[in-house]
C-alpha cells in the first residue's frame, strides 16, 4: 500500500500513568505503555484488568484522572480528521440497525471528508461486499465485527486499536482476522489489539502487554517474555532419578522431582548437566531446555489480578 503521508515513522501509542476511578473500583492504576509501528501488540488481561478503559481514555472517550495518552504524539481531541489518524472498533454493536453496511460506512466516510471509493475498498477488505446492501441490524456479531473492522480502516490511518475484535468470530473469521492484523502491521501500522484469552493473541503478536488491576504488569516482546518465564531451567528424563538429583544439586543445581523419572534442575546448564551425568555414569533418556508457554507466563503474570477480582464484588456498569 503506497502511504501520502509519513506517520508512519511517527511513534504510535503512548500511554503514561492512567488513573481512573469508578466508585470504589480502580479501573486504572498507573497504565503506561507504548504501541510501536510494524509490529501487532496484544492487549491481553483478565476481565476487569481496564483493557476497555485504557483504550477509550486513549479515544478521550473516558475522562482520566491523572496521566497521559497520545496518537503519534498528540492526544487524541486535538487530531484533525481523527479517522486519519487513528482507526478503532470498541463496540461492534455501536451502529444503526435499519442502516445498510455501506451506508453506514457512507455516513461515517462524509463526516471525515471521505469518499465512497475508501467505502467500497474497506467493504472489500474486510470480506462484506456480497452483504454490503444489508441491514446492519441483521448482521451477526461475527460480521458486525467485520464492518467494525471496515471503519476503524477508513481512513486508512497508521494506527488502529482493536477491542476484542475475535468475539463471537467463527474459526474462520479468527484465521481471517489474524492474517489482517499481521497484514496491517506488515504495513508499517501500530496495531493494538485486546483479547481476555491469550490464545487468541498469541501466535499473531509479536508485542504484549499484559493488563492486571490497572496496570501493565508486563510490557515486551513474545520472546522476551518467554525466556524470563523459562528462568533457564532444564528437564531430564532418568531412570536414576535419585542418583542424578544428588550428583546435580552437588554441582550447585536447584532440582526437583516429579516422583517418577522427570526432574527439574535450575542453575546448570543442558551442556553441563549432560556432561555430569555422562561423567558420572547416569543413564538418561531426555535432557532438554525447559521452555515456557506464553499460556503458562501468562497465567503466572495474572494470577493475582485474578485473584483479585473474584475477592471484590463486581462494580455494575
Ligand atoms: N462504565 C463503568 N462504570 C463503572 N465501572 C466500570 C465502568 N467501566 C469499567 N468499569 C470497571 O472498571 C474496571 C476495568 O474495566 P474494563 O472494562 O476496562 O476492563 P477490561 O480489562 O476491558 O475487562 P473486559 O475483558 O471484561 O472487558 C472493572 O472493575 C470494571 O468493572
Amino acid at each position: 500500500m503506497r502511504r501520502e503521508r509519513g506517520p508512519l515513522s511517527g511513534p504510535g501509542i503512548v500511554v503514561a500513568g492512567l488513573r481512573k476511578r469508578y466508585g470504589s473500583a480502580q479501573a486504572l492504576d498507573g497504565m503506561s505503555f507504548s504501541v510501536r509501528p510494524g509490529v501487532v501488540t496484544g492487549f491481553v488481561g483478565p476481565n476487569g484488568a481496564g483493557k476497555s478503559t485504557t483504550m477509550r481514555a486513549i479515544l478521550g472517550l473516558s475522562a482520566v484522572e491523572a496521566g497521559t495518552a497520545l496518537i503519534g504524539g498528540t492526544p487524541y481531541r486535538r487530531l484533525r480528521r481523527p479517522l486519519t489518524h487513528v482507526g478503532s472498533l470498541l463496540d461492534a454493536g455501536a451502529l444503526h440497525p435499519g442502516r445498510s453496511a455501506r451506508d453506514h460506512l457512507l455516513w461515517l466516510a462524509h463526516s471525515q471528508g471521505l469518499g465512497a471509493r475508501r467505502v467500497d475498498a474497506v467493504i472489500g477488505q474486510v470480506g462484506l461486499a456480497s452483504v454490503a446492501g444489508r441491514k446492519a441490524g441483521g448482521f451477526s456479531l461475527g460480521m458486525r465485527q467485520r464492518l467494525g473492522i471496515a471503519a476503524a480502516l477508513l481512513g486508512d490511518p497508521p494506527i488502529v486499536m482493536l477491542d476484542e475484535p475475535f468475539n463471537g468470530m467463527d474459526p474462520e473469521g479468527i484465521i481471517w482476522m489474524r492474517g489482517l492484523l499481521r497484514g496491517l502491521a506488515g504495513q508499517g501500522r501500530a496495531v493494538l489489539v485486546s483479547s481476555h484469552l491469550m490464545s487468541e493473541v498469541q501466535d499473531t503478536a509479536g508485542h504484549l502487554v499484559v493488563a492486571g488491576r490497572g496496570r501493565a504488569v508486563a510490557d515486551a516482546s513474545v520472546a522476551e517474555l518467554v525466556a524470563s518465564a523459562s528462568g533457564g531451567r532444564v528437564v531430564l528424563r532418568t531412570t536414576a532419578a535419585a542418583r542424578a538429583m544428588g550428583l546435580l544439586a552437588r554441582a550447585g543445581a536447584t532440582v526437583a522431582s516429579d516422583g517418577g523419572e522427570s526432574v527439574t534442575v535450575a542453575g546448570l546448564s543442558a551442556e553441563r548437566v549432560v556432561a555430569l551425568l555422562n561423567t558420572n555414569a547416569v543413564p538418561f533418556s531426555e535432557v532438554s531446555a525447559h521452555r515456557a508457554s506464553l499460556e503458562e507466563v501468562y497465567l503466572e503474570l495474572t494470577r493475582e489480578a485474578v485473584e483479585y477480582r473474584a475477592a471484590t464484588s463486581e462494580v455494575p456498569r
